[in-house]
């Protein structure tokens, strides 16, 4: 294989990229980047691959979750905060669920970049560029908004410093405190028929806590309880950015991608001989790849091949996103195969992104049932195979929209419009959040005490 640098990806072809106008306003941004002050540290990404061999060993689960597209214009501590919570909230039923660790990772701080199933968006008579991601374009659906504009990375890397300084700030400074974070608002409850069932794991948590305040456990003498740690992460789809942000460790003199913590290739962006493939293989962060229905196993072992040639656990984590009527079709071979092999990955589950539909109001959506199925057949899969079901990958947001369909509240697609916020793809809001997390705590009680 050639030798990879940072720019190596430059030789191979592309997709999914914009075409900026200015070349020489491109290379002063790139510059300018790449002078500015990494967003994270490689002592960091070294921690997150550790606790994701953890992972990989059968011994912590990992979360990850935030919004499909994070927002110039929605930018506000409030919308942040309460994302942070219910993704602590989500990891608390889960580490109970579990008894492990679950390391918890965020899509925020850098998910600007959106990869798009068509180049062009037209309504009416007017075709326009398709709206890429707020590092890209702007959402509104004028010409002048759609154009592509190198500036705006460098607003994304302001946006990505100041939201992972207080997500920083969150994490530390008392916010995490487990006796606050437990106290979810549980009234989607009330019409619930599990109701029994959830208040039961809730006032388990709840005694839990209390039996470590009676042992002098709290969070004034430990950390443990007063901090946690999260991690951040992003599609690196726009590879001028995420090369400007990759920088040798002083250290280790080894490259990583100081952009994030952790990074993916997204489904329209994984092939063997492509950019995105030769850029990621390259950094040495941990990794995630997104795993469509139509990827054949050979291919997927190839992939492996190129992304983790030593085999090393903790470096690479197959996100399937199949479709929850695809999975049980699909996902056994593959997890077969890279057991045959004796492939060192994480599984984790994204059950979104194969489940978007089209309301009839033309809005798109997802319903609770099917993101539920994909995840309760994900688990199945891994149990049959005797494999480990290592992780869940949501779209997901502390505020109260109306953008998937169903849950406790039964949102329906009349419902959709009320507060359909999200820039791209629809998103569980925090009530379906915690009502899926508890739906999958019993499934992940079962896989880690080897239930079939
Ligand atoms: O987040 C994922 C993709 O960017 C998104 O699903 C693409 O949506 P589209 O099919 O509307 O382009
Ligand atoms: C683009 C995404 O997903 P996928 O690549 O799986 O379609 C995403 O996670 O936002
Ligand atoms: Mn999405």
């Amino acid at each position: 294989m050639a030798q990879w640098s940072a720019r190596s990806w430059r030789d191979k072809p592309i997709e999914q990229q914009p075409k900026y106008s200015d070349p020489s306003q491109l290379h002063a941004v790139e510059q300018q980047l790449s002078q500015f002050p990494p967003l994270v540290f490689a002592e960091e990404i070294r921690a997150l691959r550790n606790q994701l061999k953890n992972v990989c060993e059968g011994e912590g689960f990992l979360l990850q979750g935030g919004d499909c597209a994070e927002s110039f214009s929605d930018f506000n501590a409030p919308k942040i905060r309460d994302t942070f919570k219910v993704i602590l909230q989500m990891a608390i039923v889960m580490t109970f669920a579990g008894s492990c660790p679950v390391t918890k990772v965020a899509r925020m701080a850098g998910q600007y970049a959106k990869p798009r199933s068509s180049d062009f968006e037209t309504v009416g008579d007017l075709s326009l560029p398709s709206y890429r991601g707020d590092i890209i374009n702007g959402p509104e659906f004028v010409d002048a908004a759609r154009q592509p504009d190198p500036e705006r990375m460098l607003k994304a890397y302001h946006h990505s410093a100041a939201t992972l300084n207080l997500l920083r700030a969150f994490a530390q400074g008392g916010l995490a405190n487990l006796h606050k974070v437990h106290k979810w608002n549980l009234s989607f409850l009330a019409s619930n028929p599990l109701k029994e069932r959830y208040q039961q794991i809730a006032e388990e948590i709840q005694s839990a806590l209390r039996f470590m305040e009676v042992l002098g456990i709290n969070a004034d003498n430990n950390a443990t309880i007063h901090e946690t740690s999260l991690f951040t992460s992003h599609e690196a789809l726009l590879l001028p950015y995420e090369q400007a942000l990759t920088r040798t460790d002083t250290l280790t003199g080894l490259p990583y991608d100081c952009s994030a913590h952790m990074v993916w290739i997204g489904e329209r962006t994984r092939k063997l001989d492509q950019a995105h493939v030769e850029f990621m293989r390259g950094i040495h962060n941990p990794i995630g790849v997104k795993v469509g229905p139509t990827m054949p196993a050979d291919e997927l072992i190839a992939l492996l091949d190129i992304l983790n040639p030593d085999n090393e656990p903790g470096r690479l984590t197959l996100i399937t996103r199949m479709g929850a009527d695809n999975l049980a079709n699909k996902l056994p071979e593959l997890v077969r195969r890279v057991k045959q092999e004796g492939r060192n990955v994480v599984w984790s589950s994204d059950p979104m992104h194969g489940n978007t539909i089209k309301a009839d109001n033309g809005l798109k959506t997802r319903n609770f049932d099917a993101i539920h199925k994909e995840l309760r057949h994900f688990f199945a899969i891994h149990q049959a195979e005797g494999t480990y079901p290592g992780g869940i990958h949501l779209e997901m947001t502390g505020e109260d929209v109306t953008e998937c369909t169903g849950g406790a509240y039964r949102i329906s697609e009349a419902d959709l419009s009320s507060r359909y916020r999200t820039q791209c793809d629809p998103r569980l809001n925090a009530d379906q959040v915690l009502e899926l997390a508890f739906l999958v705590a019993e499934s992940l009680k079962a896989a880690r005490n080897g239930e079939g």
